[in-house]
C-alpha cells in the first residue's frame, strides 16, 4: 500500500457515512486510473500507528455511484425533456457489495468543470495541508521524461489523491489536483506514456525546452491538444507554450485565456484583466447552456447538502406559487416596473425579494427590493443550497432563495419578481412554470443613454471626483478653486454634454439629486447635480452657454454644509426638454482641496483602470447582452413574442401558451403606461388560470427509483444479517 504521508487521526475519525460519489462523466477516466492502486477497503494495517481503528466497522470503503454523470453531461448538451427523461430512467449504479463498510468516501473530482463556473474558483485553497494522501508523488520512481518536467497521468493521479473536507458540504472528499511544483517552468503534458515519441527518450533533462512538449492541436485522442487544457490546468497561473505547435493556432491566445481561467502570465507576458473579460464575453455560453450549467451546479449542491426540516418546510404536496417573472438585460428598469405594478395590485401580488452582493444605493431599503448581503454570506447560502437560482450580473451575485419562493402567502397571491435570462430559465428548468415577461427598452438609443446615465457618470464621477464644474467657452471659471483639466475628464464631460438628455427647463432654482438621476447599480456617495443660478422659468428648447456654465455636479459635503443643494426637486431632471448643444465647451474640472490630496491616488487609479475605456467596453457589453436577449427571443419563438405592437399576435401567443401555463410577452420599460396595462392583462389571465393543472414529477412512481430502493433494502438486510 502506498504511503500516507500526513495523517491527522482526529480528522479521519470524523469521517461520516455518506452515499453518493459524484463523478462527472467526462472525468471518469482519470479517476479510474487514479484508483487503480488504492485499496478499496482500508484496514488497520493500511494505516499508520497514530491512527487506531476502534473496530472492524471502522473500515472505510470507497465506491462510486455516478448519479451526477447524467446531470453534468446532459445539463450541458441536451434539452430539458431529454434531461428529465434520462435522469428519470437511468438506473442508479449499485453500491459494490464486495466492499461493504461503514464509511464511504465521497469522491469528487475538481478537475475541469467544477469550480470554473460560477460558484467558487477554488474552494480547496489549502495547498499545503491535505490530511491524507493515498499515493505520494515522492514515492514515484520518476521516469526520465517525468524528471524533465513532462506531466503524465501517473503524476496527475498522485497529485490528485488527497483526502480533504469539501468546503461546500463539510464531508470528506477525495479531490484536488495540485500540480503547482510539478510543472515548474513549462507546462508539459504527455497524454499516453506509450505515445511518447522517441526523441524524448534521447533528450537530456536540462535540454528539455517548452518547444518540445506535446501539446499539439493536430493530435488525436481524448486528452490531447486543446482538449487536454481544461482537464489539467485549473491551478496554473503561468504558462509558457511558445514554439509549441499549439501556439501556432489562430485562436491560441484566446483559447488559452478561456481554458486556463486562473492564468496570469502567458508566454512571459502578463495577461490583462481586460483581455480576459473580452475573451470571456466572446466565448460566453448561450443562455440555455449557462442556465443549465448553473442549474446543475445548484442541483449538485442540493444533493450534497443536508436539508433541515423546519417550520418553513412545506409539505411536498404544496405547489409553489404561481409567478410572473420580468426578464430583461441589466439597467432596463425592471425593478421600478415591478414595484410600480405591485403598488397598483398589492393584494394579489407578492414581491419576490432577491439576495444580492451589490452595494445598496442611497435610495434603497434593505429587504424592500433586495436583501443586501456580503459575498461571504452569499457564498454560504449557495453552499447550503438555499437558492433556487443564482446569477452573476456585471460582477455581482444575485440569487432568489427557496425561502422567498415558499414564503407563506394566500393561495391566490401571485409572486412577482425580476431576473435575468439565466435566472428565468433556471426557474423554468426546475418546473416552477413562471410566466415570463420580456422587458426591454424599445429603442437601443434610449437604452444606451439610460446605461450611460446609470453607470458611466456615476461610476466616474462618484469614484474619482468630488466636484465637477462645467464651464463654457466664455471662460467663466470659479476662481476660488483650483482647476485641472485632464484629457480623460474632458472626454467624459464631452459625453455628458452630448448624451445627458436634459429635457426641460426647471421651473425654479433647484438641484437634482444625482443619485436620483442615476438610480445606480454602482453604489455612489451622495452626489447632487444642481444649478448655481436659477435657470429660466419658461420652457426653453435649448440652454445657452451661460446656463451650461452653471450646471454643477458635486458631492454633498459630509458636514452637511451644502445641504441647501438637497432641495432636490426630483422631477426636475425628467422634466427638462431635450437640448442640442451646438458648441464645443471648454471643460474644466474643479476639485476640492480634499481631492488635491487624493490626486496622486486618483492619477494612479486612472493609469491602472483606464476607466473611460473600461466603462465603454462595459456598456458595450451590456448592449451586446441586449442583442443577445433579442436574438434569443428570435431563436426561440414562443419564449418571447416578437413585437409588442401587434396586440393580436400577443393574444395568439397567449392562447397557445396558456396550455403550457407559460405566457410570454414583451414589455417595453420606456413605455410605462402601455407596459403596466399589459402586465394587468397578464395578471388577470394568471389569476384565471387553473391551479389544478400543476403537475410535478413524482419520483416514487419512477421504476428506477423503486428498483433502487428495493436494492438498498436488500443490501441493508444483508448487512444486518451478516
Ligand atoms: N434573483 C435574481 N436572479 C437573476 N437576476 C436577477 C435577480 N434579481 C435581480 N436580477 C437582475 O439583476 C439585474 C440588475 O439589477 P439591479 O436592481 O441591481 O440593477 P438595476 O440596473 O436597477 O436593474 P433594472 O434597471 O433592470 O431594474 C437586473 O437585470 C435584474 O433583472
Amino acid at each position: 500500500m502506498s504511503s500516507y504521508n500526513q495523517i491527522n487521526p482526529k480528522k479521519i475519525q470524523d469521517l461520516q457515512p455518506s452515499m453518493e460519489v459524484l463523478v462527472p462523466e467526462t472525468r471518469t477516466s482519470t479517476l479510474t486510473n487514479l484508483f487503480e492502486n488504492v485499496p478499496l477497503r482500508l484496514t488497520q494495517e493500511d494505516l499508520p500507528s497514530e491512527y487506531s481503528m476502534q473496530s472492524e466497522a471502522d473500515q472505510i470503503s470507497i465506491s462510486t455511484v455516478s448519479t451526477m454523470e447524467a446531470v453534468y453531461s446532459l445539463g450541458l448538451h441536451e434539452d430539458d425533456e431529454k434531461l428529465s427523461q434520462k435522469v428519470a430512467h437511468k438506473p442508479p449504479k449499485q453500491d459494490s457489495s464486495d466492499h461493504p463498510g461503514k464509511y464511504e468516501l465521497i469522491l469528487f473530482v475538481l478537475l475541469g468543470s467544477w469550480g470554473t463556473y460560477g460558484i467558487e474558483e477554488n474552494p480547496w485553497d489549502d495547498d499545503d495541508k491535505p490530511f491524507v494522501r493515498f499515493r505520494d508523488y515522492n514515492d514515484l520512481k520518476l521516469t526520465r521524461q517525468e524528471k524533465s518536467g513532462v506531466l503524465t497521468e501517473r503524476i496527475i493521479a498522485c497529485c490528485s489523491s488527497y483526502l480533504d473536507k469539501c468546503p461546500q458540504t463539510g464531508k470528506y472528499v477525495l479531490c484536488k489536483c495540485n500540480l503547482a511544483q510539478k510543472v515548474p517552468e513549462v507546462f508539459k503534458f504527455i497524454p499516453q506514456p506509450d505515445q511518447i515519441p522517441e526523441r524524448f527518450e534521447q533528450q537530456e533533462a536540462d535540454a528539455f525546452k517548452s518547444e518540445h512538449n506535446q501539446i499539439g492541436f493536430s493530435e488525436e485522442g481524448p486528452n490531447c491538444g486543446f482538449k487536454a487544457l481544461p482537464d489539467l490546468i485549473v491551478f496554473l497561473t503561468e504558462v509558457h507554450l511558445k514554439g509549441n505547435p499549439i501556439a501556432s493556432d489562430d485562436n491560441y491566445y484566446e483559447v488559452c485565456l478561456k481554458c486556463i481561467q486562473p492564468i496570469l502570465i502567458l508566454d512571459g507576458d502578463v495577461v490583462s484583466a481586460e483581455d480576459k473579460m473580452l475573451v470571456n464575453a466572446k466565448y460566453a455560453p448561450t443562455p440555455f447552456i449557462a442556465s443549465k450549467k448553473n442549474h446543475s451546479d445548484l442541483f449538485l449542491l442540493e444533493q450534497l447538502s443536508t436539508w433541515e426540516v423546519t417550520n418553513m418546510t412545506l409539505p411536498i404536496t404544496k405547489a409553489p406559487p404561481r409567478m410572473i417573472v420580468v426578464v430583461g438585460p441589466p439597467g432596463t428598469g425592471q425593478k421600478k416596473l415591478i414595484q410600480e405594478f405591485y403598488e397598483r395590485h398589492p393584494k394579489c401580488l407578492r414581491l419576490g425579494i432577491s439576495h444580492t452582493t451589490r452595494p445598496k444605493n442611497v435610495n434603497e431599503t434593505e429587504g424592500e427590493c433586495y436583501y443586501f448581503v456580503s459575498e461571504e454570506k452569499f457564498d454560504d447560502m449557495v453552499r447550503n443550497a438555499e437558492f433556487v437560482t443564482v446569477s452573476d450580473i456585471l460582477g455581482y451575485a444575485y440569487g432568489f432563495s427557496y425561502e422567498e419562493l415558499m414564503k407563506p402567502s394566500s393561495r391566490d397571491t401571485i409572486l412577482l419578481l425580476h431576473t435575468d435570462l439565466v435566472g428565468a430559465l433556471n426557474l423554468r428548468m426546475i418546473n416552477l412554470r413562471p410566466y415570463l415577461v420580456f422587458a426591454l427598452y424599445y429603442q437601443s438609443d434610449a437604452y444606451y443613454s439610460q446605461l450611460l446615465r446609470k453607470y458611466y457618470y456615476t461610476y466616474w464621477l462618484s469614484r474619482n471626483y468630488k466636484a465637477l464644474r462645467i464651464i463654457n467657452d466664455s471662460g467663466k471659471i470659479n476662481s476660488e478653486t483650483s482647476s485641472r483639466v485632464t484629457s480623460d475628464i474632458e472626454e467624459i464631460l464631452k459625453d455628458i454634454i452630448t448624451n445627458l438628455p436634459i429635457k426641460e427647463s426647471p421651473t425654479k432654482k433647484s438641484s437634482v439629486k444625482f443619485a436620483e438621476v442615476n438610480p445606480s447599480f454602482i453604489a455612489q456617495p451622495e452626489c447632487y447635480m444642481y444649478s448655481t443660478e436659477s435657470l429660466s422659468d419658461t420652457k426653453v428648447t435649448s440652454l445657452n452657454s451661460d446656463e451650461i456654465a452653471s450646471l454643477i455636479i458635486e458631492t454633498k459635503k459630509k458636514d452637511g454644509g451644502e445641504s441647501s443643494f438637497n432641495l432636490a426637486d426630483e422631477d426636475v431632471f425628467h422634466s427638462i426638454s431635450e437640448v442640442e448643444f451646438d458648441f464645443e465647451p471648454i471643460l474644466s474640472v474643479v476639485s476640492e482641496s480634499k481631492l488635491e490630496e487624493d490626486s496622486d491616488e486618483v492619477r494612479k487609479q486612472n493609469r491602472r483602470l483606464k476607466p473611460n475605456q473600461r466603462i465603454d467596453k462595459f456598456i458595450d457589453n451590456i448592449l451586446k447582452e441586449r442583442e443577445l436577449y433579442i436574438r434569443f427571443h428570435r431563436a426561440n419563438p414562443g419564449i418571447f413574442c416578437e413585437t409588442v405592437n401587434l396586440i393580436n399576435t400577443i393574444n395568439f401567443i397567449i392562447n397557445i401558451y396558456l396550455e403550457n401555463l407559460t405566457i410570454l410577452l414583451q414589455v417595453f420599460t420606456d413605455k410605462a403606461e402601455s407596459t403596466i396595462q399589459k402586465l394587468e392583462d397578464l395578471l388577470k389571465r394568471v389569476q384565471n388560470s387553473s391551479r389544478d393543472s400543476w403537475h410535478s414529477y413524482n419520483v416514487k412512481n419512477d421504476p428506477a427509483f423503486k428498483e433502487m430502493m428495493t436494492q438498498r433494502l436488500l443490501d441493508l438486510n444483508r448487512d444486518i444479517e451478516e
